[in-house]
């Protein structure tokens, strides 16, 4: 990052926005013109910037540690084939086929064995995938046959009949020993039975598929926004939308392409040093086009430094070949940047326009940035267009086209910056759930103590997926057309690279669907959501709720307080100037603003918080617990209703709790009870105030599935069917491991 700040400090300099920014064209042209020899410095500092970013590589090394995981899995894999050693010897081998990079003899072994422990664990999709990756890395041919008929198990497995079909075939031209023979002929008969058996019933889809929403325009600043055609029920799905764009944030290992983060077999892009995966062989071919591009940028680690001008650089990787053959025979810059922009004038905003075209229309607010942040974005916007020419193939693509490659070159680089201008403001990001405290460079399905076979965790182990991310930054360029309010008409579903509008409350016709942008009403003041939105999105919120006489009500509900004081002991409200518009004093960055009775005007001094903490440093100790139990139900006397304060605690309690459980520390029967009570409560507490379908309620929800589970608490049919309800709102890969929980440990308590 430093490197990057230093270039693009000395770069500041050569950007001259007299009379502001005008367009993004109109930015690059005139910097274009910038006299050469001047120009060739700014460029040099670029070219400088990409050589200092290389990497040295050491392929020798590489093998060197791969042949060594991948010993230590054969080791483990040797040894009893009970499930836990598999799915060990899976994460050493997923370990020898990372650091094996572009050392292609060790890659096609550690993809072998791989794919040989995948097999014996019952990970068939990936373990054939992982015979091909083998066979496409050179595996030695003297075995090839092995590979090859491990390939043909995998496939009657899969029930792939053509897949299993072919393998065969080759196998019977290879000379075989008795014991593949006898395998062979085994396959054979299978393939047969597999040929008779009767063809599955196509499912017929439920056409469902009524349009419930319009989009319409205003002319004034709110622009197009979306409304109801016709009423729509709490919980109705509006819309759905598959984002063809997306990037992992924080260099996530997720899958590039369906931004999949429940992998078995993550197959790394072997030249980029381990820092592109795909879940599969399909999703590595179907991202190609769009990796060729970027491979080198993440062999140099660039595009982490880039921010949103990554995703920004996507857009138009995915979008160049759609525009192209309407842009492709204009003569100059100036002419196609024109039909761009005409593009984007044209008046089809609805679902079924294409995607490049709804992201085209998207708003930026790029004029009102401020003069360091344009910069950035324009520094961003040059340095990758560089890139793209000296390092990627991709202007070659323009060879046919009327215009100069220079002139594409210019278009792109205004491509980018108004792409990312248009991200600043419309741009998502999407979140997953994820194994708690979990390194990057793990992976969730490959850890040997929660799962028992594929995609089933083991028992009590449920709640070790507790944990939510964000994991993409991704253009939806249609859920972009809902405009903000600060109580939500939607609860949107991230699932991989698609997202899933529910109807977050009974919507009439006519009225207009709201997303919201922020930390909505009920978990923020009204002052901490003016900001961004007047900082990111350029507009002041006149909300219904920003816009009644006590905005701030329905937060301040979870603050309410009786005050300690024994001469005073009324309920009371904070006061959000008082408090610096920051009620949330148990924060260490928020040490300094205690809380002061609105009745009494005495500061309260909240003794009872440090003593709950120390007994939950306690929790090990059992004569304590039931001190900690007694001292949570005290805080109700302290803290009125469901006060955000009393979510938190519990939180901290249930956490411990479990890090005990998980360690071995057995809790009475007693025990278990009050700590079902206490999540149930916390349940109650967060529906209150995110929503009983929120993520932090699935979340919450995940440590009662295991209790239940696990049989240590009362429980009924009724709650069992409630909360297997709200596997709805997961996206599809946890929702079948959440389903095969239920399946396993809950559903038989049900009987
Ligand atoms: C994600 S876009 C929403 C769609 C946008 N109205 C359009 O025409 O494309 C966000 C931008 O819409 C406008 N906007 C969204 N919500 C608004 C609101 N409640 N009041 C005024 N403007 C709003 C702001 O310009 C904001 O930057």
């Amino acid at each position: 990052m430093d490197r990057l700040a230093r270039v693009f400090s000395q770069q500041d300099e050569f950007i001259v926005l007299d009379g502001g920014f005008r367009d993004e064209y109109e930015t690059f042209k005139s910097l274009d013109s910038l006299p050469a020899e001047k120009l060739q410095r700014f460029q040099q500092l670029t070219v400088k910037l990409l050589e200092d970013l290389e990497q040295p590589h050491d392929r020798e090394k590489c093998a060197e540690t791969s042949r060594n995981l991948r010993e230590e899995g054969n080791n483990m894999f040797r040894g009893s084939h009970d499930s836990e050693r598999v799915l060990k010897a899976c994460r050493l081998y997923t370990g020898a086929v990372f650091e094996a990079e572009d050392a292609k003899d060790e890659l096609a072994l550690a993809f072998a064995n791989r794919g040989m422990a995948l097999q014996e664990y019952g990970f068939f999709r990936e373990a054939y995938d992982d015979c091909a990756n083998a066979l496409e890395c050179g595996y030695p041919e003297r075995l090839r046959h092995k590979v090859i008929m491990r390939q043909a198990h995998c496939a009657w497995k899969l029930q792939k009949i053509e897949s299993l079909e072919e393998h065969l075939s080759c196998l019977e031209q290879q000379q075989l020993n008795e014991t593949f023979l006898l395998q062979l002929e085994d396959l054979k008969e299978k393939l047969q039975l597999l040929k008779n058996q009767p063809k599955g019933q196509e499912t017929q889809k439920g056409d469902d598929s009524r349009v419930l929403e319009e989009i319409t325009t205003d002319p004034g600043q709110r622009g197009r926004y979306m409304v109801a055609k016709e009423t729509i029920n709490q919980g109705k799905i509006i819309f759905s939308e598959r984002a063809s764009c997306f990037v992992p944030l924080e260099q996530r290992l997720i899958c590039q392409q369906c931004a999949a983060s429940l992998m078995s077999a993550p197959i790394p892009c072997c030249k980029c040093h381990q820092r592109v995966v795909y879940c599969s062989r399909k999703c590595r071919q179907a991202h190609s086009a769009i990796h060729k591009y970027e491979c080198a940028a993440y062999q140099r680690d660039l595009l982490k430094l880039l921010g949103v001008s990554h995703l920004a650089l996507r857009l138009v990787l995915a979008y160049m070949p759609q525009m192209m053959p309407q842009l492709q025979d204009s003569t100059s810059a100036q002419e196609i940047w024109d039909k761009i922009i005409n593009l984007a004038k044209t008046s089809d905003t609805g679902e079924t326009a294409p995607e490049f075209l709804q992201s085209l229309r998207m708003v930026s607010h790029l004029e009102q940035a401020s003069q360091a942040e344009l910069v950035y974005h324009i520094l961003c916007a040059n340095l990758l267009q560089f890139y793209l020419k000296e390092h990627t193939m991709f202007f070659d693509q323009f060879r046919s086209a009327s215009a100069s490659t220079q002139e594409w070159q210019l278009i792109t680089s205004a491509l980018i910056l108004r792409s990312a201008g248009q991200l600043l403001s419309n741009g998502h990001v999407g979140d997953a759930l994820l194994p708690v405290g979990l390194e990057p460079n793990e992976f969730a399905l490959l850890q040997p103590d929660m799962w028992q076979k594929p995609r089933h965790l083991k028992i009590g182990q449920l709640h070790n997926l507790a944990h939510s991310e964000l994991i993409t930054a991704i253009n939806l360029p249609y859920l972009s057309l809902c405009n903000h309010a600060c109580a939500p008409s939607i609860r949107t579903k991230f699932d991989g690279c698609s997202v899933v509008n529910y109807a977050a409350k009974d919507i009439l016709a006519g009225e207009e669907i709201f997303n919201c942008y922020t930390r909505d009403y009920r978990n923020s003041l009204k002052l901490q959501r003016s900001e961004p939105l007047k900082e990111v999105y350029k507009f002041q919120c006149n909300c219904d709720k920003c816009t009644r006489t006590d905005p701030d009500q329905d937060y301040l509900s979870f603050h309410r307080y009786r005050c300690e004081k024994t001469n005073c002991r009324q309920k009371f409200l904070p006061d959000v100037e008082i408090q610096r518009n920051n009620l949330s004093w148990w924060l260490p960055s928020n040490a300094d603003n205690p809380i002061i009775c609105t009745v009494c005007k005495e500061r309260q001094e909240f003794p009872w918080y440090n003593e709950f903490l120390d007994l939950i440093e306690s929790f090990a100790d059992s004569s304590q617990r039931h001190a900690l139990f007694k001292a949570f139900d005290d805080l109700d006397k302290w803290l009125v209703d469901h006060h955000s304060l009393k979510r938190n605690l519990a939180e901290e309690l249930i956490t411990v709790c479990f890090v005990e459980i998980d360690e071995g520390t057995l809790l009475d029967e007693v025990e278990y009870e009050n700590l079902a009570r206490i999540i149930r409560k916390q349940l109650d507490g967060t529906a209150a105030q995110c929503g009983d379908t929120s993520m932090e309620y699935i979340t919450q929800m995940t440590y009662l599935w295991d209790l239940i589970a696990l049989k240590k608490c009362q429980s009924s049919k009724k709650e069992h069917l409630q909360l297997k309800g709200k596997l709805e709102y997961l996206a599809s890969e946890h929702r079948e491991v959440f389903l095969n929980y239920y399946n396993d440990f809950i559903e038989q308590q049900c009987k």
